[in-house]
């Protein structure tokens, strides 16, 4: 063997590279699609509820009525978090991010799970429907802790979206509001091997069970290059502050080679599916509050990104001011996507579980050739 071998191909941040198959989901960069089991996303958004979206992403199929009937109710029997979480979460640090939070909650629920050690796949997929269930909870448990507020109890009588809403804002709003959130937990479910989800793959590989996995991919998806995303987008809204200064701000970013949050994504090169549909519902938000300033700012910023640098903005920048337009706190935003993904990351979960290979790649060594080791007086 030769001392000195042939660097291979390094696949930097794994670009291009096919890691698996998977018939959960397909991106079309091509024609900008994107489809889940089959069905276009603009389509399921515009005609099913998520929690439709939930089972079609875990079964492969929608739901018939009967099934859906069952699916809405076992989950939303399950939506009580226990009172030892629900102790636990009142000593988190009032200061901490609420990604932080649930991803605390959510490692925290695979301690107390009936099932946990049961990586079966029967066993995984009860643990996802009980995941999907009490994350909103455990979400709104921290937020109003923090702000020193009564826990609400969750509602089984109300729709995923309705739920969420009672449990963060304390009341269920008008049915605009709600189809546009329910919209937007649509379009945020599932979206094949980007990082978080690729994580949790990563993580179901070893065999280790769904709460890691799901904790793992809540860490991932809190990264500013990722689902944190979204936050970043309402902060640099908020920043500018008037549509009459956005150019002046954009060029400043130019200037300075800074990235622009909400813009660019690694698979869509030419727009991404999901934002002609989340941007139509952020208008009607807009519409809805009667406040139009961040989506000009958001009009003047997607045309000077497309013309001076040719990128297109990715999901979380309409989906950023659309939550804030719904009368979200900004650091609640990516905890709202880990209610969504926690469907597209099950999903996967039971893919790679059904079908598994350990993930294990190699990595080219660069560091000091093999040398003795020096005793401690000569270093
Ligand atoms: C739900 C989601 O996770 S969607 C993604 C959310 N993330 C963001 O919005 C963060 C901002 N965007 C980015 O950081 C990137 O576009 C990513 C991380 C999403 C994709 O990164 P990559 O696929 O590695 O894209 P890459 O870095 O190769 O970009 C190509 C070129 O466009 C530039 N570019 C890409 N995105 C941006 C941006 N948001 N602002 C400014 N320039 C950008 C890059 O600097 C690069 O320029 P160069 O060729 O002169 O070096
Ligand atoms: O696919 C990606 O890399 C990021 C993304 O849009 C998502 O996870 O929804």
């Amino acid at each position: 063997m030769s001392e000195n071998p042939e660097k291979p191909t390094i696949y930097k941040g794994l670009v291009g590279v096919y890691a698996d198959v998977s018939s959960v989901s397909k991106v079309m960069p091509e024609t900008n699609s994107l489809t889940y089991g089959g069905y276009a996303v603009q389509d399921l958004a515009e005609t099913c509820s998520f929690e439709e979206v939930a089972y079609l992403l875990w079964h492969g199929e929608l739901p018939n009525a009967a099934q859906l009937e069952a699916f809405k109710a076992e989950t939303s029997s399950q939506r009580e978090i226990s009172p030892a979480l629900q102790r636990v979460i009142r000593e988190f640090p009032h200061d901490a991010h609420p990604m932080d939070a649930i991803r605390t909650a959510v490692s925290f629920m695979g301690l107390e799970d009936p099932e946990a050690g049961d990586v079966s796949d029967a066993a995984q997929r009860r643990k996802a429907m009980r995941l999907f269930a009490k994350i909103p909870t455990a979400i709104a448990a921290a937020y109003r802790a923090a702000k020193g507020q009564e826990v609400a109890a969750p509602d089984p009588k109300h729709s995923f979206a309705e739920n969420v809403f009672h449990l963060i804002q304390g009341r269920v709003p008008q049915p605009e509001v709600l189809k546009a959130f329910d919209v937007s937990m649509i379009l945020y479910a599932e979206h094949t091997f980007n990082a978080s989800t690729y994580t949790a793959r990563l993580v179901t590989s070893s065999g280790a069970d769904l709460h890691g996995a799901i904790t793992a991919g809540i860490a991932s998806l809190k990264g500013p290059l990722h689902g944190g995303a979204n936050e970043a987008v309402m902060h640099m809204l908020k920043e500018i502050g008037d549509p009459k200064i956005a150019r002046e701000w954009l060029q400043s970013r130019f200037d300075h080679k800074a990235l622009v949050m909400g813009f660019g994504h690694r698979v869509y090169k030419s727009g991404d599916s999901r934002v002609p549909t989340m941007r139509k519902y952020a208008e009607k938000m807009a519409e809805v509050v009667q406040d139009r300033t961040w989506m000009e700012i958001s009009r003047i910023l997607a045309d000077e990104m497309l013309t001076k640098k040719n990128i297109h903005p990715n999901l979380d920048f309409p989906a950023g001011p659309a939550y804030y337009l719904m009368g979200f706190e900004i650091p609640l935003f990516t905890p709202l996507f880990v209610a969504s993904r926690i469907t597209g990351w099950a999903a996967h979960v039971f893919e790679q579980g059904a079908d598994n290979r350990l993930i294990r790649p190699l990595s080219w060594y660069t560091g000091p050739e093999q040398r003795p080791v020096p005793p401690m007086a000569a270093r």
